[in-house]
């Protein structure tokens, strides 16, 4: 039977033109553009602009008001002040940009990586960017300036370097709140390596407050190169704006303008950056694309409807020989550190999964069904550890196996579906891209065939129109259609097992329906290991050919689901049976709902 679509796309949102044209569209925006974009002509064009040698001395013009060949006059020792300034442009524009890529250079990486990888990388990586903050900046400054007969560009590098903290608490920040996203698990279980996430899914999210900082702190730095400078360090014959400034200073009295001229440049031009950098802020943030109220909504009903209970007890179940197994756990043990000591979640359990078996993992919430099935597919997080006799995937022990290779079994022999499909897709790309990718990287298809491959498995999950699905965002879709696509990912590399974590928790109720016949085609089909973990019996009724009762971190019954439902022998499944079943629509009911969704008015 094929599966209706019956999710339709929604179209809020969409594209708002470049980030230039937004911000033109701003008057603060444009302003400030314009503005910046005349200083940077003149500081590149300077040799052609200035009129004069900014060194050149003409004692004829010394202290000159502005005249026909001399636009601002000339200074106290003769020199064009209009050809100085312009060239003080220039110097001053070099200068920022040595600090503002020395602090990215050191700033972003380390961010990035303490934020990715945590643990002893955040530490030591957060200790340092707190020492260079403790550190007094001019101190260093001054001292780098003795040292180096006040070179210009070792001294803005200084300045880069004491920058570099800002961007570094900016990256880790921002990394550590994308790093929790579930599409970032979602792009490690598709196979990806996290060099490979982290340029792709977590770099495109620190961009935008890069690119807001990076304007402010260029204002800082030509701040502070002008103090420097304005301090007589760092200005050598080089006429840069702040000295400019310690020369007009001198003789503010008697010749203001020669202190007002460098003064303007350079107020004008951090205003320009403070301007752009909050009208980008504001840009960005508006752009940014979100899940749909809707959405949002229909996610926090279905956790809100979760239940939960109590027991304990262990058994295990051996069906068949470990190298025949699809998969199969032995004695697996999972513990997390909490500040009160390490906790044992799951209590040493043994479960097998048979080539082309259905497996339900049920239990109330918080009985350890994700812990198991992330242990399975080592993707645990940072505070929670396991221990295994065995676990057999596909006739291997993958524990006998590094952390790299078992990353390699992830999109290639075992698919997983997420809980929250919204969660699971990256908002800045579209689906298409986010299908291809995996293909391409862990595949080794080509564009085309990644794409030909992406089309298919779209129609394949039932989506009528998959050239149109290729080019939206997750915002543009609706639930349903998110799991579609979410299937289509995970069925894609081929996997002979597919995991399913609640797969349909998050969806509608007509939807849910669809959703799991999909999954039971698909596993029939691809002759998969399909192992589902559900809080809910009526999806064990409808899919499941084996289903294994988990209560806090242990399995109290493993059976054939017709004899559970039965006489289930323990008291716990029975509870958890009647409670499930009560109030939760029956097959026939979801499929009479489905048709009746289907043909009756949208
Ligand atoms: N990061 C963590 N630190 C400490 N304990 C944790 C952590 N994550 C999960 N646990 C504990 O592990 C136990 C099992 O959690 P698990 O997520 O496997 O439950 P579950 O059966 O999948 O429930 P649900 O259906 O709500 O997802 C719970 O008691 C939970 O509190």
């Amino acid at each position: 039977m094929t599966t209706p679509l019956t999710d339709s796309l929604d179209t809020r949102g969409g594209r708002r033109g470049s980030l230039l044209t937004r911000l033109l569209r701003r008057p603060a925006g444009a302003i400030s553009i314009g503005v910046l974009a005349l200083i940077v002509i003149v500081g590149v064009l300077a040799p052609w602009l200035a009129p004069y040698d900014p060194n050149f001395v003409d004692l004829s013009i010394t202290r000159a008001l502005p005249s026909a060949e001399h636009w601002l006059g000339g200074d106290t020792t003769g020199r064009d002040v209009a050809s100085r300034l312009i060239w003080g442009t220039q110097v001053t524009l070099w200068g920022a940009l040595v600090a503002i890529v020395t602090a990215l250079v050191l700033g972003v990486p380390s961010g990035l990586a303490a934020g990715y990888y945590g643990g002893k990388t955040d530490r030591i990586g957060s200790w340092i960017s707190d020492g260079l903050q403790s550190i007094p900046g001019m101190v260093i400054l001054l001292i780098v300036g003795a040292n180096t007969g006040n070179n210009f560009n070792i001294l803005m590098i200084t300045v880069g370097v004491f920058m570099a903290p800002g961007y570094f608490r900016l990256t880790r920040s921002t990394v550590l709140s994308v790093r929790g996203e579930a599409y970032v698990d979602a792009a490690r279980v598709a196979g990806l390596s996290d060099a490979r996430i982290m340029v792709k899914h977590v770099i495109k999210q620190v961009t935008a407050p890069i690119v807001i900082q990076s304007a402010l702190t260029a204002g800082m730095a030509m701040g502070m190169q002008a103090g420097l400078q304005f301090l007589g360090i760092g200005g050598g014959t080089t006429p840069g704006w702040g000295a400019a400034m310690n020369e007009g200073f001198k003789v503010m009295r008697t010749d203001p303008m020669l202190l007002l001229w460098p003064s303007l440049a350079l107020g004008i031009t951090i205003a320009a950056l403070a301007v752009l950098g909050s009208t980008l802020a504001d840009v960005i943030s508006v752009k940014t694309p979100t899940v749909s109220r809707r959405d949002r909504k229909r996610i926090a009903a279905a956790n809100a409807a979760k239940t939960p209970a109590g027991t304990t007890s262990t058994t295990g179940s051996i069906s068949v020989a470990a190298v025949d197994s699809a998969v199969r756990l032995e004695n697996l043990r999972v513990t997390y550190e909490t500040p009160d000591g390490e906790v044992e979640v799951v209590h040493g359990i043994t479960l097998d999964v048979s080539p082309g078996e259905v497996l339900g993992i049920v239990g109330e919430s918080g009985s350890g069904k994700s812990q198991t099935v992330f242990s399975m597919l080592d993707l645990l997080p940072k505070s929670g550890a396991y221990t295994a006799d065995a676990i057999w995937i596909g006739g291997e022990d993958v524990t006998t196996l590094s952390k790299r290779e078992r990353a390699e079994l992830l999109g290639h022999e075992i698919g997983y579906i997420p809980q929250e499909p919204m969660t699971n897709l990256d908002p800045s790309y579209t689906i298409g891209f986010q299908l291809t990718e995996p293909l391409r990287a862990v595949h080794g298809m080509t564009k085309a065939e990644a794409r030909e491959r992406a089309l298919a498995m779209l129609t394949r999950v039932g989506i009528v129109d998959p050239a149109r699905v290729m080019r939206s965002y997750p915002h543009e879709l609706s639930g349903g259609m998110a799991q579609r696509v979410l299937i289509a990912g995970a069925i894609s590399g081929k996997p002979s097992v597919l995991v399913a974590d609640e797969p349909t928790t998050a969806l509608d109720v007509t939807v849910q329906a669809e959703v799991l016949e999909l999954l039971r085609e698909l596993q029939q089909e691809y002759q998969m290991a399909l192992i589902i973990v559900t809080h809910n019996f009526g999806v064990v009724a409808d899919i499941c050919d084996r289903v294994v009762v988990m209560r806090s971190g242990s399995i109290v019954e493993i059976d054939d689901v017709a004899p559970i439902f039965a006489h289930a022998e323990n008291p716990y499944t029975r509870d958890l049976i009647a409670a499930s079943l009560d109030g939760a629509e029956s097959r026939t009911e979801l499929d009479r709902l489905a048709v009746a969704t289907q043909e009756g008015p949208r």
